[in-house]
């Protein structure tokens, strides 16, 4: 099965040779060739370049997209996707005053949805989640990485995990699945800490182990929730079992849990709203990227991560949706690239890199997605017509999308 995209107006995002992420001043260049066509073929993208160097092929489909801009479907590295119904209640609360800790401590936040997740069967919580799949496909997301984190129990852990192993037989976008028992201390763990890691190392690791249910692994690092030593130990198990980290930290603190992160090869850390100088030095020349959530921040109203600050020190990073039932029930990435623009200060072309060949390196997958490169799978995006690209984060309420291409189907 061939297609043959022809007329393309801007094809993004090409990269002849395969790269593992951009960094530093290299995010600001989003390499583009005008005037393109890109060939299709098994599903993975089989050669591109200029309308002048057009192959001839007789048997392919060919699709017109003058006018229109092509580039690499989104990839989103954070997301807890799998979740029992909502929580507008606290939504609400919010508005009337109360923060998001205030929240948490009166029994709501991770605990609310554990308390769902727990009372919900295995096939009730895949017929919701498989909804949000459908929809963050259709608004462009190729690939997507699924917390666990709302079981909190054996049990609940696993049916998590298992419901994201579902996910990913019934699909056709690559899935990552990230073990995230240490979202919170459950209340009857509220003093015994010790306990419920042990439960999380002893219990649920060699379970999820054994049926092969996680790729990942991550803890809520954070003041009121799991301490660095208490993180470290996560991370150390983790490795037992060949889960390397991505650990959610600094979102409302810093108390040096970047380092800890870094000194244990963390692949990704993430939220980042409040960032220290030494949380940069110590992410200067290390493998882990830092991953801002924007979204998060525009729905609970915190500080957006200083992206700025980190891209100019030379880092490279990441943006994602964190699409969960608490604090960023969306997970549409095409809002998570306006807000990078609008709000963190970043140009269109660190944007679309932070949410394409960044995400991928933040999802591990960037040998596959996250750029226009012979080989890699036959992930796109078409736009509607459009002047130049930015007007994606431009109109940063309109669906611009035609249509989104995921391994050579089309699926809208
Ligand atoms: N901050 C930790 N975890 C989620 C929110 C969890 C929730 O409130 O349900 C996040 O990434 O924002
Ligand atoms: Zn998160």
């Amino acid at each position: 099965m061939k297609t043959l995209l022809i007329n393309i107006k801007e094809l993004l995002q090409v990269r002849e040779n395969s790269i593992e992420m951009v960094s530093g001043k290299e995010m600001n260049v989003l390499p583009l060739i005008n005037d393109a066509f890109l060939l299709i073929e098994n599903n993975v993208i089989a050669e591109f370049g200029k309308m002048d160097d057009c192959p001839t092929i007789s048997d392919a489909k060919i699709i017109d997209a003058t006018g229109k801009i092509v580039l690499p479907t989104w990839v989103d590295s954070h997301t807890h996707i799998v979740y029992a119904g909502n929580r507008v209640q606290e939504f609400v609360d919010r508005i009337n005053g109360l923060s998001y800790e205030e929240i948490a401590n009166r029994g709501g936040g991770i605990l609310n949805s554990a308390k769902k997740l727990n009372e919900t069967s295995e096939n009730e919580i895949y017929e919701q989640s498989k909804l949000r799949l459908e929809e963050v496909m259709q608004q462009g997301t190729g690939a997507v990485e699924i917390k666990s984190g709302y079981g909190l129990t054996v049990e609940g852990e696993l049916k998590m995990l298992r419901v994201i192993k579902k996910l990913k037989e019934n699909y056709p976008i690559e899935i990552k699945a990230t073990f995230l028992g240490a979202h919170a201390f459950p209340k009857e763990f509220k003093e015994n800490h010790a306990g419920y890691i042990d439960l999380i190392i002893n219990e649920m690791l060699p379970k999820i182990a054994e049926e092969n249910l996680a790729d990942y692994i991550d803890a809520f690092l954070e003041t009121g929730y799991f301490s660095v030593e208490e993180t470290i130990k996560i991370m150390e198990a983790g490795k037992k079992y060949g889960l390397q980290a991505k650990i959610h930290v600094n979102q409302f603190t810093a108390i040096d849990g970047i380092k800890a992160c870094v000194e244990n090869n963390a692949l990704s850390v993430d939220h980042l709203e409040v960032v220290t100088d030494e949380d940069i030095a110590v992410l200067k020349n290390s493998k882990t990227i830092p991953v801002a959530l924007p979204s998060c921040s525009y729905f609970i109203t915190i500080p957006y991560t200083p992206a700025r600050k980190m891209i100019d020190a030379g880092l490279p990073f990441a943006v994602a949706t964190d699409f969960n039932p608490g604090t960023t029930p969306s997970g549409n990435m095409n809002f998570v690239v306006a807000a990078a623009c609008i709000k963190m200060k970043m140009t269109p072309e660190e944007a679309v890199n932070a949410a394409t060949i960044n995400g991928a390196y933040a999802m591990g997958i960037s040998k596959t997605h996250g750029s226009i490169t012979k080989g890699k799978k036959a992930n796109i995006i078409i736009t509607k017509p459009l002047t130049s690209f930015y007007q994606l984060p431009y109109e940063f309420t309109s669906n611009l999308i035609d249509k989104v291409m995921i391994e050579g189907e089309f699926i809208s």
